[in-house]
Formats: C-alpha cells, sequence, structure tokens
C-alpha cells in the first residue's frame, strides 16, 4: 500500500490529453490516490478538468479543482493533524503561485504517518509533487510525470463505473462539489477499505483527521449583532428584524439579536428594545442578547428577551476601552448579572475577547484566557464563547490557547469566536471541532467587526462555516440556499458585497457544480 498525493498547480490540461484518454504515472492495484486539486489558467481548462473529473473509474479521493485553496486547505490540515501550523503557513500564498505546499507538507505527512505512508526522498518539489512511500518526483516536468508508460493506469472518457458514488451530492438545488454518495468523505474509507483489503493506511488518516469531529454544530449567529454594531449608517429597525426571521427560518437555532449597552457607546444598537420586542412570541429560535451590566440586564428582562451574553476579555486594555473597566471589576459586574438570571431562570453566554491577542497588549498568554473564562463558567454562564476579537489567531495560537481553557471549563461548554482578518477562520475552526468543540459563532454575510478593536474585520461569514460543514459532512440544520438569500438580503440593504467567499462563488458560477 502506498499513499499517493498529487498537487498539481498551473498545469496544461492540454497536455493530458491523448486520444481520449489520460494517463498518469503507474499505480499499483492498492495504490490510494488523492488528487488534491488542480490550478489552471483559465474557465476552459477548468472545464477541461471538470469533465475528466466525472470519469474517474477507480475509488479513489478527489478534492475538486475549483476549491483548491479551501480544499487543500481542509485536506492539509487534516492530514497532518497535529502538525497543523506549519501547514497552515506553506498555503498563505494566493491561488495560481507557482510553488507547491511542497516542503511542509511532505514533512509533515512522513510524521504524521506510522505505517508505510511516507516519502523516502524527502523532496521539496516546486511544480508537480508526487508523494510516495517509496518513489517521489519534484519534477517540473509534467509530461514526464505522466508519460510513465509501463502499467499506465487509465482514466477513460465515458466510463463512470465507480461503484456506489454519486458525483454530486446536491443540496436545495445547488451543487456541491463532494463526492460520494453521502456527501460525506468518511465513507470513502470504507469505501476504499471494501476494495483493497489492505488500505490499512488510509483507515487510520481517515480515523486522525475525524477524531473528535462532533457529527453535529450548533451554529450562534452573531450578525444581527456584531455583525451589525460597527456598521456607521443606523440600520432600519425593520431591518434588523427582517435579517433575524431570515437568518431564523434559514434553520439557525440561535441567532444574537442585539446588545443592552450604552447607546453612547453603540448607537447602532439603541433600539435594542424595539427589536426583542417584536419577537416576544417568538418561540422556534434563541435570540439572546448582550449586556453589560445590570441596568442592560434589567432593560434587556424588560423587553422580552429569554437569554443574556455578558462580555468579559482576556485583555486588561482591551476591557477598559471596550466596557470601561478591569477584568476584575466586570467579573464582579457579571456575577450579580449572572445571579439576577440565575434567579429568573435566564440562561447566560459568557464572552472572553481578545483570547490570542489585544491591539494594544498585543499576544495575550492563554493562561489569562483561561482564568476568565472559568470565572465566567464557575459564576454560571452556560457557555462560554472564546473571541479571537481581532482576528490574527493562526491553528497554531488557536490550539494552546483551546488547550489551556478546556483544562479548567469542559469542552462542551465551550464556543468559538473568530474574526476573518487574517482569512485563517475556517482552519481555526477546523481545529477547534478537532479539538472537540461543537459551538461555533459566525456572522451572515462576514458581517461585523468592534468598535473598540481598530483594524479587526468581520466574522467569519456563516455561509463559509455552512459551506465547510455541508462538505465536512457535518449536521448544521441551516439551509444554506436561504442563508445565501439571507447574506444577499442584508448587503443589498448595506450597500456593500458579501464578505463570504461561498457566497460570492455561488453568486458567480452558473456551473452545475
Ligand atoms: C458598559 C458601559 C455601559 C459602561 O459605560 P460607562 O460610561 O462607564 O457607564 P456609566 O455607568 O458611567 O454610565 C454612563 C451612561 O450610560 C448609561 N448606561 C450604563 N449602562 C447602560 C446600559 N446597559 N444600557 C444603556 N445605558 C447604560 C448610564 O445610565 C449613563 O447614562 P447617563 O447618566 O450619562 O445618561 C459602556 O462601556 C458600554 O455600553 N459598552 C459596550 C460596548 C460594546 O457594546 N462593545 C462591543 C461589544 S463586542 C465585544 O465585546 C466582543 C465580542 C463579544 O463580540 C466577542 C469578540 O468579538 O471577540
Amino acid at each position: 500500500m502506498r499513499l499517493i498525493i498529487r498537487i498539481c498547480l498551473k498545469m496544461d490540461l492540454r497536455k493530458l490529453h491523448e486520444d481520449g484518454e489520460l494517463k498518469i504515472k503507474p499505480l499499483k492495484s492498492r495504490d490510494f490516490v488523492l488528487i488534491c486539486g488542480a490550478q489552471s489558467d483559465n474557465d476552459g481548462k477548468r472545464e477541461q478538468l471538470k469533465n475528466l473529473s466525472f470519469e474517474f473509474t477507480q475509488p479513489y479521493v478527489r478534492y475538486d479543482a475549483y476549491n483548491f485553496n479551501y480544499f487543500s486547505e481542509v485536506l492539509l490540515i487534516s492530514a497532518v493533524n497535529c502538525c497543523i501550523a506549519s501547514a497552515m503557513s506553506s498555503l498563505e500564498e494566493p491561488l495560481g503561485m507557482d510553488k507547491l505546499p511542497g516542503l511542509s507538507t511532505i514533512d509533515l505527512f512522513q510524521r504524521f504517518s506510522s505505517n508505510g505512508c511516507s516519502t523516502s526522498r524527502g523532496d521539496s518539489g516546486m511544480g508537480s509533487c508526487w508523494i510516495e512511500q517509496n518513489t517521489s518526483s519534484s519534477s517540473n516536468n509534467y509530461e514526464e510525470d505522466f508519460e510513465y508508460e509501463q502499467e499506465a493506469f487509465t482514466w477513460r472518457h465515458h466510463a463512470r463505473d465507480m461503484p456506489g458514488n454519486d458525483i454530486i451530492c446536491r443540496n436545495q438545488g445547488r451543487n456541491y462539489a463532494a463526492y460520494g454518495n453521502r456527501c460525506d468523505s468518511r465513507h470513502l474509507a470504507n469505501l476504499q477499505h471494501n476494495s483493497y483489503n489492505n488500505a490499512v493506511c488510509l483507515q487510520d488518516i481517515t480515523d486522525k483527521i475525524y477524531k473528535g469531529i462532533p457529527k453535529y454544530v450548533k451554529i450562534v449567529e452573531v450578525g444581527a449583532r456584531d455583525g451589525l454594531q460597527n456598521e456607521k449608517n443606523v440600520v432600519p429597525t425593520a431591518v434588523k428584524v427582517e435579517l433575524i426571521q431570515r437568518l431564523v427560518s434559514a434553520g439557525l437555532s440561535v441567532v444574537e439579536a442585539t446588545s443592552f449597552v450604552s447607546p453612547k457607546w453603540v448607537p447602532q444598537l439603541a433600539d435594542a428594545r424595539d427589536v426583542i420586542e417584536a419577537f416576544k412570541s417568538l418561540d422556534t429560535a434563541r435570540l439572546p442578547v448582550l449586556v453589560p451590566n445590570l441596568k442592560g440586564f434589567e432593560a434587556a428582562v424588560a423587553a422580552g428577551a429569554k437569554e443574556i451574553a455578558v462580555f468579559a476579555s482576556a485583555s486588561e486594555s482591551f476591557s477598559k476601552s471596550n466596557i470601561n473597566c478591569t477584568i476584575e471589576e466586570s467579573l464582579t459586574r457579571y456575577h450579580d448579572v449572572v445571579q439576577a438570571a440565575t434567579k429568573l431562570s435566564i440562561p447566560v453566554r459568557g464572552y472572553v475577547s481578545c483570547v490570542i491577542g489585544c491591539p494594544v497588549e498585543g499576544m495575550i498568554h492563554p493562561s489569562k484566557v483561561a482564568y476568565v473564562a472559568k470565572e465566567l463558567h464557575d459564576m454560571g454562564c452556560c457557555e462560554i464563547s472564546l473571541g479571537d476579537t481581532v482576528g490574527i489567531g493562526t491553528p497554531g495560537t488557536v490550539i494552546p490557547m483551546l488547550g489551556a481553557v478546556m483544562a479548567v471549563v469542559p469542552v462542551e461548554k465551550l464556543a468559538v469566536h473568530f474574526h476573518d482578518t487574517y482569512g485563517q477562520s475556517l482552519p481555526n475552526i477546523l481545529v477547534s471541532l478537532q479539538m472537540g468543540i461543537s459551538t461555533v459563532d459566525s456572522s451572515i454575510a462576514g458581517l461585523g467587526g468592534c468598535p473598540y478593536a481598530k483594524g479587526a474585520s468581520g466574522n467569519v461569514a456563516t455561509e463559509d462555516v455552512v459551506y465547510m460543514l455541508d462538505g465536512l459532512g457535518i449536521k448544521t440544520n441551516v439551509d444554506l440556499e436561504k442563508l445565501l438569500q439571507t447574506g444577499e438580503f442584508i448587503c443589498k440593504h448595506l450597500g456593500r458585497p458579501s464578505g463570504s467567499k461561498a457566497a460570492v462563488a455561488f453568486s458567480q458560477h452558473t456551473s452545475k457544480i
């Protein structure tokens, strides 16, 4: 059994056509191939690749060419499992780059692999790259790789006899680039196992990738609060109410609706009472609201709020600028709020901001985050959301932070809340899931940014999170189609493009995939 990973970038697909056949380097019958995608130069070539992908005649996994960045990130992160940080650093370059993420991928894969899935050459190939147990090639000469004649393995046009596999999974009329008859790559290991008795290595990898990942993820939608609070132009209450209604009807079970904070500090949410009153009779979803003190709590309850959230910080400076008090003062305030809420059986969520870094203090030590999270948990918060307020975290900093918090707060009580300033939210979410977290905050269309965290960009987009989770076969109960329409609705109102990559891609691609 050899495990072969091929990553092709900038290849000329025309070279691959030979009278209706593609020949690739010979594979032995027990080889398992992960093709991570291909980047081509124009749409015509992409089309070719897409067609070819429909004609696989052997059971192997292919990750779609259209989403090379996305899928390769997921794959590579997953494949190297605990060595994520270095893998990601190799993926930071944009699509169309001349270099491959070869070195770190190979090295990490070697480390990851325990029983024979390794490269003996330790190649750091640029261009094309094979990783095998016994041989590897980093040749830039595509033909050289592909015209290896002996025992040539052939993809035949018109042959679609992959056992039990639908090529495309549909959801709400949209096609997903997911391969396999359950839209769930987990079953591919089983498929392969059935076909080849010795596919132990693949099973190991799949087990490691999915170990700890929950089957269901609860998404806490924060767009109406975190998303809008930073908007300069006041959004009419009716628009906020419609936004929340649409989010709920898209299947989101928790939609943070607004904040009962000082209108001098956050003018955008000065209509909190009206927003909550509009949902007094709603019982199909939970609509928590932020409160910074007892005054806010009382106003929220009077308006009809049934759930609240308090928000502390792991950074002293951010606490001061955000809620005008020290961390300790805020914890004392929140203690009173939680006690008052408990008397009314009102659940309280606790936020910890700046869990990775702070705009003023720089990096925040995980022990500070763990301290505040534990305090909030001990005072009675039923869920603790860990916010990378400035969005600077990478899996390399998120893992130790989560490790420290998980040592003092049960993992099932934790949620993650990422801002996407450096485009790291999805990998950060993925590692959080791998560490056992099953609650993820996100914001429709990637709206957001904290008025007191300059430079921080929007939250991770709910559409992108749902797209990723769908791709992983993780249940969310969220209807992506309705979500996309909701994103369009609010973006139209705000007069700006969506911050969701998935939303932008869906709106631009009218192809079958
Ligand atoms: C906490 C305060 C109120 C302190 O503000 P302060 O100025 O220190 O408060 P104060 O007690 O001196 O009161 C000043 C005035 O505010 C009023 N006031 C006092 N409390 C309230 C209230 N609840 N609702 C309405 N009004 C209130 C109070 O009555 C008084 O009114 P005045 O006498 O001047 O007319 C203020 O700093 C504040 O409202 N801060 C909120 C800022 C905010 O909402 N930031 C964004 C939150 S996002 C976040 O934290 C991060 C998160 C959660 O999203 C996670 C992540 O992204 O990582």
